[in-house]
């Protein structure tokens, strides 16, 4: 039998006295510096000064996994505390995990093919995190942004009842967009909201669909929401947790009797989350500048300039020790020297005072010895295969925009690849290529290929994508270039009852690992660019103090809701 998942314990508050205006809801008309905080002494001399911070350094840290998590966890650790000694140690021949980007050289200039994530958003605390980190990294120079006014920032299309629908971006599109298929039976829905009963105490998770169909009924989950999670997670509503991705919103229901009342309310955050915008917000105030109206951006390089120019500073700047090509079999914990002992790493010194996994959590899981962390196996990936497609001709997709997502309404017959969506990626970044033209890329698998028995080749998937481009868009040409690349469980998903199993994992890595194995990545906060270089600073962060950790604390420790704007 399984032993039963502790409660959140209370949460104390050491070094909070005062508090930041948010820059949440920022329009871009104002100069960020109208927004910044007066935040404590304490915190603006910020997270490097901390006076906890120094109490213990710790001497010697590994860090497995060299993707974005890894990279921004040994950058960060080098700069929070110098004495300490770092190796980072990275399976594959390369780094960066799953970013990578293209670029194609063809006699009418380069394309470059995004074969992973290839968007940022600045204007969430996490995203205000990553933009700090690549002011250090100088590459402001880099960077390529879409105004919040650009299509591809507007409009986003699902497809549904054969046809492209563009969901509302104004109020006034709002009334137009109610006419669409997918939006049928939306305003008695959204109305009737604040009516409806409450969930009853004891339910601590449920899946998202069945949350977000009592709130707002079967069309707008199914024919919207389904979408949308295809769009961030390549996952199947009915089995995502909608307390660990709609966090916000299932409190709400909790705390306020249903969402439309918490929306009308005063709008809160969490305490941390505010400290951290403020702390973050003041320091990169020239970037966020410079980004005011801005909705996503990329560099022009691509993604990979990100991670490219972090193993070049790990390893120029930072003194980090990075060794590529070493799979690691298994980590130690020896309660008498209280390190922890990286198997497989043959090396004479190969015991830490901290070992920082960002290794997806199944894969964390089978380092540790049986019992240890056992939950974190019920956590998966899902696989998705990404194909990237060039035309020659511009605007072939005929519409501008962002993309289309297809929702898991969809009947079988019109979406037969089990496509999951299409982003127009020369509307969205288009002065990446030199090249003119329409850039493309298809998604396609995620959580319909759960149970596949075998997976397609990438001919295969070219094939199907192509497949897919006539059927909905009605595209006959031949694209000029293609690549297909198979992700193979690239995306966790963070099933019902995934709060309660961090918990669980907290407080046997606690008891069992001495505090001395910590999470970061995908696995656990976010599965967004900006989520895992924000948890790779908590986990360098905590590690920096030397105080044992998990840097699973948030879902061990019972939050703290303040308003969004308090001054
Ligand atoms: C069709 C499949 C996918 C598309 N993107 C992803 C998949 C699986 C992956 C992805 N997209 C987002 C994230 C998280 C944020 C991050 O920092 O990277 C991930 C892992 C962002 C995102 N994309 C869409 C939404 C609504 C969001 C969340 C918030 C935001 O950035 O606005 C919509 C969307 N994704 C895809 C398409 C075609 C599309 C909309 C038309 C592709």
């Amino acid at each position: 039998m399984k032993p039963p998942i502790p409660r959140r314990r209370p949460f104390r508050l050491h070094h909070a006295h005062s508090f930041t205006r948010s820059f949440w809801g920022h329009k871009g008309d104002e100069p960020v510096e109208s927004l910044i905080p007066q935040i404590s002494e304490e915190w603006h001399r910020g997270v490097e000064q901390h006076p906890d911070l120094h109490r213990d350094p710790p001497k010697s840290v590994a860090i497995l996994g060299a993707g974005v998590t890894g990279l921004t966890a040994a950058y960060q650790l080098a700069h929070f505390s110098p004495e300490t000694s770092i190796t980072l140690l990275e399976a594959s021949p390369r780094t960066g995990g799953w970013i990578r980007s293209l670029k194609i050289p063809t006699s009418k200039g380069s394309i470059t093919f995004e074969t992973g994530p290839r968007t940022l958003r600045p204007w969430t605390v996490n995203g205000i995190i990553t933009l700090n980190l690549i002011s250090h990294l100088s590459l402001q120079s880099q960077i390529l942004s879409v105004p919040k006014t650009s299509p591809a920032a507007k409009n986003r299309y699902i497809y549904f009842d054969k046809r492209l629908n563009e969901l509302p971006s104004s109020v006034q599109g709002a009334f137009k967009a109610l006419q669409l298929p997918v939006l049928k039976g939306a305003v008695p829905s959204v109305l009737t909201e604040i009516f409806r009963r409450r969930r009853a105490k004891d339910v601590e998770d449920e899946s998202v669909e069945s949350f977000l169909t009592r709130r707002l009924g079967a069309n707008l989950t199914n024919n919207l929401a389904s979408a949308v999670f295809h769009g961030i997670y390549a996952g199947d509503i009915a089995n995502l947790s909608a307390d660990a991705l709609l966090h916000t919103i299932y409190r709400n229901e909790r705390v306020y009797g249903s969402i439309t009342r918490g929306m009308l309310g005063v709008q809160e955050m969490i305490l941390e989350d505010k400290l951290l915008e403020g702390v973050y917000g003041s320091r990169t105030a020239p970037l966020l500048n410079q980004l005011r109206k801005t909705s996503i951006y990329s560099f022009k390089g691509g993604m990979e300039t990100l991670t490219k120019r972090m193993e070049e500073a790990v390893k120029e700047e930072c003194d980090v020790t990075l060794k590529t090509g070493v799979k690691v079999d298994g980590l130690e914990y020896n309660q008498e020297t209280n390190e922890v002992k990286v198997l497989g790493y043959d090396s004479p010194n190969n015991s830490f005072d901290f070992v920082i996994s960002t290794l997806p959590a199944w894969s964390t899981a089978n380092l540790l010895p049986p019992g240890t962390s056992d939950a974190l196996f019920e956590t998966t990936g899902v696989t998705v295969m990404v194909v990237n497609l060039f035309y020659d001709k511009p605007n072939m997709t005929g519409y501008s925009g962002f993309g289309y997502l297809i929702p898991k309404s969809v009947p079988l017959e019109q979406n037969p690849h089990r496509a999951l969506g299409v982003i127009f990626d020369s509307d969205a970044m288009p002065e990446q290529d030199e090249r003119k033209g329409t850039k493309v890329t298809v998604m396609l698998g995620g959580h319909w290929w759960d149970n596949a028995t075998s997976l397609p080749s990438q001919e295969d998937g070219i094939k199907m994508a192509k497949e897919v481009l006539l059927q909905h868009l009605g595209i006959t040409e031949d694209p000029a270039e293609t690549m297909a690349s198979l992700q193979v469980d690239c995306i966790p998903q963070y099933g019902v009852g995934h709060a309660g199993r961090l918990r669980q994992v907290h407080e046997d890595l606690m008891d069992k690992m001495g505090g001395k194995v910590v999470l970061a990545g995908s696995s656990y906060g976010g599965v967004g660019l900006n989520d895992c270089v924000r948890s790779a600073r908590d986990a360098a962060f905590g590690v920096a103090a030397g105080r044992p950790m998990t840097n699973l604390e948030r879902w061990a420790f019972e939050e703290v809701w303040i308003p969004k704007d308090m001054p």
